[in-house]
């Protein structure tokens, strides 16, 4: 039954001449129970929709106008002609940010086409909604993370997950397997490369028989046989050594596997989930890391960013980590979100986590969060550099001006501009005040403001 299936918004505007055909259409639509919402042109779309046209001399302006709407319904936009498509100019809709087009009368169920992209953004939203809950995060580039995931656990394909430790690899793993919607589905298994003993040969994975080495006292399942029905989880995959990482494309590619010590093959059938911090595709170009194995396990290829590139997540990230960890819901002062949100964190979120513990632990009583609750050892060590928070970054930064010949003086001189700039900046404007903070006159502010153009370097640092 497809009542209620989804809401669908029918953007209209002069894009149709023959307005009888396009109510048909709709009152076809409605009969098929799609709860049609009409917008004008002028409207704001807020979710999924359907751009009518019924002339190709209107496709330049329904392009202009898709790409217009694209970012505010996240590309959930069904183009569909109401006439005949000169032959190649969908991919002009499809690169301004449609999702499908077709032709009204040239497609076999025109209908079933609309009814099953609203369908699967119906459920892509819930399950948006749902990993918004466990995985925190609001910043546009986590937004992008989280819709990839919820596609990624609807396709059956590998999934190659490539981060930073600690950005939430096996977290996203679960949540994946949890979202997957293969029926009958069984557990999921986690393997550590790094802890596959090479003198073993991989038993870890295969399974032994009784005998098959020293310590082998009995025969045992391996995680290919744990995982048949359900998920393998190889973490650090990067780390597998070479032997296992044949035996591994085997298993992928036939579902085969013999456990040590055994000449029977026996079937496995898993979902591969794998994830690395290490930078495969070098690995493949040094030979460290098998090619067909790298195209095998990356069927879907997602980078999770460092915390560093999703900083305004932090206050969330700290709340939820108070909250959920710790069951403290007082206030925190934004000094506290304002030092957090520009330390380093190499070790990404879990060592925010185990920061904001320590916080936790260290506060008295029902009050707010302050200052005061940071450990003295997680305190930036003022007027010794080594310890500014956002080392790391400017190190790098420099590192890369450097190598691309930046001189002394010019490297002065960006970053004096820079501090000028946010100095400014942060006091709204009030020269005074910055020239104060940063120990400088006012004049030198003010020549700044005048002369000092963005310096074109900075941009992409
Ligand atoms: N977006 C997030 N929201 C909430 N918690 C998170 C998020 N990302 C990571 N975490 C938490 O941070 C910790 C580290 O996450 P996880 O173990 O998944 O990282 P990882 O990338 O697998 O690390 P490693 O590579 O070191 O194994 C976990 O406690 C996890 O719950």
């Amino acid at each position: 039954m497809l009542k209620n299936i989804a809401r669908a918004e029918l953007w209209l505007s002069h894009f149709c001449r023959n307005l009888s055909e396009l109510t048909d259409v709709i009152y076809t639509l409605e009969k098929a129970e799609v709860d049609v919402q009409i917008l004008h042109q002028q409207d704001q779309p807020t979710g999924p929709g359907v751009v009518f046209f019924d002339h190709p001399s209107a496709l330049e302006a329904v392009a202009a106008y898709v790409n217009a709407i694209a970012p505010l319904c996240g590309q959930q936009i069904i183009a569909v002609s109401l006439s005949a498509l000169p032959k190649g100019t969908a991919w002009k809709l499809l690169n301004a940010g449609a999702s499908d087009v077709f032709v009204w009368n040239a497609a076999e169920k025109p209908v079933e086409s609309i009814t099953a992209r609203l369908r699967y953004w119906e459920k892509a939203k819930q399950q948006l909604q749902h990993l918004h809950q466990v995985l925190i995060g609001k910043s546009k580039i986590w937004h992008a993370t989280l819709r990839q995931i919820a596609e990624m656990a609807s396709a059956s394909c590998p999934v190659l997950l490539l981060g930073e430790s600690g950005t939430g690899k096996e977290l996203i793993t679960r949540e994946i397997h949890a979202l997957d919607p293969r029926p009958h589905k069984q557990d999921l298994v986690v393997v550590d490369c790094t802890t596959i003993v090479p003198g073993l040969s991989g038993s870890e994975l295969f399974g032994h028989e009784k005998g098959a080495f020293t310590n082998a006292i009995s025969t045992r399942d391996g995680a290919f046989a744990l995982a048949n029905g359900g998920t393998l989880f190889l973490d650090e995959l990067g780390e597998l050594p070479a032997p296992l990482q044949a035996e591994l494309l085997r298993v992928l590619q036939e579902g085969t596997y013999k456990r040590v010590g055994s000449n029977t093959w026996r079937k496995t059938d898993f979902r591969l989930i794998s994830a690395t911090n290490r930078n495969l595709t070098e690995d493949v170009k040094s030979g460290h890391f098998r090619q067909d194995l790298f195209y095998r396990v990356s069927g879907y290829l997602c980078r999770l960013p460092p915390l560093r590139e999703r900083r305004e997540d932090i206050p969330l990230l700290v709340d939820h980590f108070l909250q959920h960890d710790h069951h403290k819901h007082q206030h925190v002062d934004p000094e506290v979100y304002e030092y957090l949100s520009v330390r380093d964190f190499p070790g990404n979120v879990r060592e925010l986590q185990q920061l904001v513990s320590r916080i936790a632990n260290k506060h008295m009583g029902d009050g707010p969060f302050t200052l005061g609750d940071i450990p003295e050892a997680d305190r930036p060590v003022f007027g010794d550099a080594e310890h500014l928070p956002g080392k790391g970054e400017l190190e790098q930064a420099v590192k890369r001006l450097f190598y691309a010949g930046v001189g002394l003086k010019d490297l002065k001189d960006m970053v004096t501009a820079f501090a000028k700039e946010i100095a400014i900046e942060d006091k709204n404007g009030n020269i005074k005040e910055a020239a104060q903070q940063l120990g400088c006159s006012e004049r030198i502010l003010q020549m700044h403001k005048k002369t000092d153009a963005p310096n074109p370097y900075l941009r992409g640092i």
